[in-house]
Parts: C-alpha cells; structure tokens; sequence
C-alpha cells in the first residue's frame, strides 16, 4: 500500500454521496474508515458497499482506543452542517474536524456562535459531485483531479490544515485555500448562479407543446444537464448562500433584459451591435474557463464522424494514439436519426493540421 498522508481512523458523518465517495476512495488506499449517519439505512448501504466499518461509538467517553478518530470529515446536508460540526467537535475533543458543505460562511458562523474549538474547525469542499444522493450514487474516484477548497480561519492551526490538505491530496484533488467569505462569493458564480440559470431554461421547456426537444442537440443538453439535480439539497444551499446568488441574478438580469429589447426591434439603431457585443463577451468568458490540469489553455476541436457500430471509437482513439497525438478532451454525441456518432477530440492547437492529416490518410470523415 503506499503510504498517505490520513491517518487512520478517519470518520465520516453523513454516509450519503459525499460520505460514501470519502470512505470508499479512502479504503482503496488502505485507510480505516469509521461511518456515521443519522439514517441506519443509509448507514448500512455505504457500509455494505464498502465505504468503511460502522463506527462502534458516538464519543471518545465510551471509543476503545482504535475507534478514536484523528479526522472527521462532516458530510451532511447543509441545513444541519453547522450543528454536526459542533457536535462532533465536542465529542472528540483530540480530533480536526472538516466539512464538505457546499458553502462556507454559514457552517463557520454555526462554530463561532456556539463558542466551539475553532482551532480544531477547518472547513472545506470538494468542487466534486453529482446529480444524484445518497450512498449508491458514491464513487472511489469522485475527487479525483478535481479542486478542493480548504478554508481556514484566523484560529486554523499549521497541524489542522496539514491534515484537512492531506486528506484532499489523499483523494487526488488538488488543494485550493480561500477564506469563507471568498468561497462564497466564488461559488455564486461558477456553481449557484449556473444552477439556477439552468434550472431556468429546463423550466422554460414545460412550455414545449411542439415536441421541440425531440430536436435537441448538445446546446440544450449542455446547458440543462444540471436541471436535474436534487431539489431538497439546493433550496438548502442556495438559502445559505441568498444574498450573494440574487446580486449575481440581477446582473444577468439586466443582460437579458438589453439583449430581449435589442432583439425585439432589430432595426433600431445599435441593436445588432449590442447582441454582437454580448455575445463576444460571453466568448471572452467562457475562455476563461480553465482547461485539463487547470490550466488556462484552450484546445482546438475536430469533430469526427464515427459509424455507431462496435469497436469504431477504439480503432479511432488507437489511431490517433499510434499517430503520436494525445486526446486532451472529448465529447461524444449521437446524431439524431442517423447511424452515426459524432466524436468531437479537443487537442493542443499545434497539433490539428498533423490530425487532421492523419483522419484523412486514415479513411476517417471529419465534419468540420
Ligand atoms: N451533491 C453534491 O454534488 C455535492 C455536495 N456537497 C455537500 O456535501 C454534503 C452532503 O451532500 P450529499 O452527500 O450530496 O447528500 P446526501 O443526501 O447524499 O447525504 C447526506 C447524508 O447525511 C445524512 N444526515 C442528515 N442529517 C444528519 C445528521 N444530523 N447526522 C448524521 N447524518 C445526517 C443523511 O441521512 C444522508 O445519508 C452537503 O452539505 C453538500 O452541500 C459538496 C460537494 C458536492
Ligand atoms: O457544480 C458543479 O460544477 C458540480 O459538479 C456539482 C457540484 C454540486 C455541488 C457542489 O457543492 C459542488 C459541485
């Protein structure tokens, strides 16, 4: 087993989908997992599944020495993080405690208001998740490659962030540090705001009387993808985090306002301009989103059309492969109707005329 830098045990409270991905990606390394949860269902599936043991006490008065953790790691529902925070830190008063919770500042107040240790409350989150709950829905490799903010505060001591990192590091994300107040306003706007812009246009489809979604493509797909997610979980995330949503809001408010009373008189003057400028501005945007490695490089597409028969994408990828070329996103889509898949590969700029010339010499299609 290679050494890491958790050390055993670590307890999880809360055995739903972040619960059971820490505990399961955890065991994979060797680590003793003790679990927790309010629901003994819920509790006995991510044992059952192999996210951990189910931990034998509830506080260091009644633990036998093996069953003391070093680390907890809260995965509760928001509404309730705060409290469990506390509650956990009185119950082990040798152990760091962290959180996954979703925002920041509210667990964090939770822990000063009630007068808890705050130097043993490192709060965190893992930029990782899911659709759906609950323990079934959890995955080994979750975290993987995925930041994890660690938010320490002014009482955080070198030993308590050592451990929460470690524990991220663990899991293969990489550790980003922000305070509360900053990862709150940063998740407004690349996780709440999209969520409900989201929610938004897939609500808009209830409209539909045409069966026009029988026509949709990527576009729609992409930006409705996390319509689907969980109700109960983000009416508690977004009320802790309400005031720093709605100003976001008002500000794409207003975009959409200018851009519906330029589009609803085309003629007037200024009018195309100002459609033109938004949507430069949205490409300016959208570059910023960091690539692979997280880094800020934009790579190149080359859509490829791909029969839709058994074994077309692997004699694809292991052409591209045997041409020296590496792959650095892809995205698969069907065409509608047709029998054939479209393979879109994103690689470096300086290597799409070489694939390109490759696709050709090979006898592949490319449809643009
Ligand atoms: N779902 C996602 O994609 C992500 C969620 N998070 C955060 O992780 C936390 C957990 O979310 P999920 O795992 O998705 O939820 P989940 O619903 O899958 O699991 C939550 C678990 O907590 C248990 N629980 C509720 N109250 C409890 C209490 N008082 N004591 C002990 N256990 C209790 C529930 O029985 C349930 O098993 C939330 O705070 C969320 O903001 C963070 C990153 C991503
Ligand atoms: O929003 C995203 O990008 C996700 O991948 C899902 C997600 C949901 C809730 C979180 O707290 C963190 C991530």
């Amino acid at each position: 087993m290679t050494p890491t830098r958790t050390n055993s045990p670590v307890l999880v409270v809360g055995t739903g989908l972040l619960g059971s991905s820490v505990g399961l990606g955890l065991r994979r390394l060797g680590v003793d997992v003790l679990l927790s949860d309010a629901s003994p269902v819920a509790l006995g599936l991510a044992a059952d599944y192999g996210a951990g043991r189910i931990a034998p006490a509830k506080s260091i008065a009644t633990a036998a020495p093996e069953d003391v953790p070093q680390i907890v790691v809260v995965c509760v529902p928001p509404d309730v993080a705060g409290e469990v925070v506390v509650s956990q830190l009185e119950a082990w008063p040798d152990a760091i405690v962290t959180d996954v919770t979703s925002v920041k500042v509210a667990p964090l107040e939770h822990v000063i208001d009630a007068g808890a240790d705050l130097s043993r409350y490192v709060g965190s989150h893992p930029m990782a998740g899911r659709e759906t709950g609950g323990p079934l829905a959890g995955r080994a490799d979750l975290f993987t490659g995925r930041p994890w903010v660690v938010a320490s505060n002014e009482k955080t001591t070198v030993f308590g962030l050592q451990e929460v990192e470690g524990l991220a590091l663990d899991l293969g994300s990489s550790v980003v540090s922000m305070t509360a107040e900053e990862h709150d306003d940063a998740v407004a706007l690349i996780s709440h705001v999209p969520q409900l812009l989201s929610t938004a246009m897939a609500e808009r489809l209830l409209e539909d009387e045409t069966d026009a979604t029988a026509l949709a493509g990527g576009g729609l797909r992409d930006v409705t993808r996390i319509a689907a997610s969980d109700p109960t979980l983000w009416s508690q995330i977004l009320a802790a985090n309400g005031p720093r949503v709605a100003r976001i809001l008002r500000l794409l408010a207003d975009d959409i306002v200018d851009l519906a009373e330029a589009l609803e008189d085309m003629n007037q003057p200024g009018a195309r301009r100002k459609v033109a400028e938004h949507m430069l501005a949205g490409n300016e945007g959208v570059a910023r989103i960091p690539g692979k490695h997280g880094s800020r490089r934009t790579f190149t597409n080359v859509t490829v059309m791909v029969d839709d028969r058994p074994g077309q994408l692997a004699r694809l990828f292991h052409e591209i492969g045997e041409a020296g070329i590496n792959v650095e996103e892809l995205d698969i889509e069907h065409s509608p109707g047709a029998n054939i898949g479209l393979a879109t590969i994103g690689v470096l700029p300086e290597v799409r005329q070489k694939l390109l010339d490759e696709l050709d010499a090979r006898g592949w299609k490319v449809a643009q």
